[in-house]
């Protein structure tokens, strides 16, 4: 079987620090499984983001992302791998301003063109019309400049943003902790579906626990982190 991350006796030190932040003895997600990950303040849990994404590097273990073996990589390797592979949410979606939703959606795919040294796709690749029409973003939308969106609306374009380079993984960092319960149930819903769609593994960061139920699996950061692990997998579709 093969996993989208898959790590073994890892360990992760910050400089100027006495002890590990993270030592994690073995986690594996499996490809196309929605994970939900929890814990308290400081557990480490924007850490583990940060290793998975190849933004730190670990101190010892093994950490494969994708068949990826992300410790043997250079820095210029996982920034590639990241723009290639990784589909990335965070917390207050981050889009920006002065471009239009449309640009914002472009931009993920500019970065992976890059990445992959290609020409540029158009915005009139199949996936871009399939995925924002799938989304509800309409063309009176996606030429509106990101900062006059309503949160609902920008939501739809991060979630869009992310997937736009059809990603195998994709990391959220407590995306939904800004948001009202109507707002935050559509987009855990428009997330998963589409993540389902284009059969991505998610990992999702929240302190939300009434979110859990949506996700194949759930794991506290005290269980993963030095020792015993007790995560409970339902299904994976
Ligand atoms: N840049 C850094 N340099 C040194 N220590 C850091 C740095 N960033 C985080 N830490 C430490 O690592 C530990 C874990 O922090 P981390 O941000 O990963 O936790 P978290 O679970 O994401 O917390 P929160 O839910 O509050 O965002 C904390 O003790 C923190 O002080």
């Amino acid at each position: 079987m093969s996993f989208a991350v898959d790590i073994e006796n890892l360990s992760f030190t910050w400089p100027k620090q006495d002890t590990p932040t993270l030592t994690i003895p073995r986690w594996q997600v499996a490809q196309g499984e929605h994970v939900f990950l929890q814990g308290h303040s400081g557990s480490g849990k924007s850490t583990l983001l940060n290793l998975l994404c190849g933004v730190l590097v670990a101190n010892n273990g093994r950490l494969s992302v994708l068949d990826h073996e992300l410790n043997q990589l250079s820095s210029r390797q996982r920034d590639r791998f990241r723009a290639r592979k990784l589909g990335v949410i965070f917390q207050q979606f981050n889009l920006l301003p002065y471009l239009t939703a449309k640009e914002n959606i472009q931009l993920g795919q500019w970065f992976t063109d890059r990445a992959n040294a290609i020409k540029p796709h158009t915005d009139a690749s199949e996936h871009f019309e399939q995925l924002t029409t799938s989304l509800g973003l309409n063309q009176q939308l996606l030429n509106k400049q990101a900062s006059t969106l309503s949160v609902g609306q920008q939501q739809r374009v991060a979630v869009a943003r992310a997937l736009i380079c059809q990603p195998q993984l994709i990391i959220a960092d407590e995306p939904t902790s800004a948001l009202d319960t109507e707002h935050r149930d559509r987009f855990i819903d428009l997330l998963l579906t589409q993540s389902r769609a284009h059969k991505a593994s998610v990992i999702f960061v929240s302190h939300d626990r009434s979110l859990a139920g949506a996700f194949h699996s759930q794991i506290n950061m005290q269980e993963l982190n030095r020792g015993h692990i007790e995560q409970e997998v339902s299904h994976v579709s």
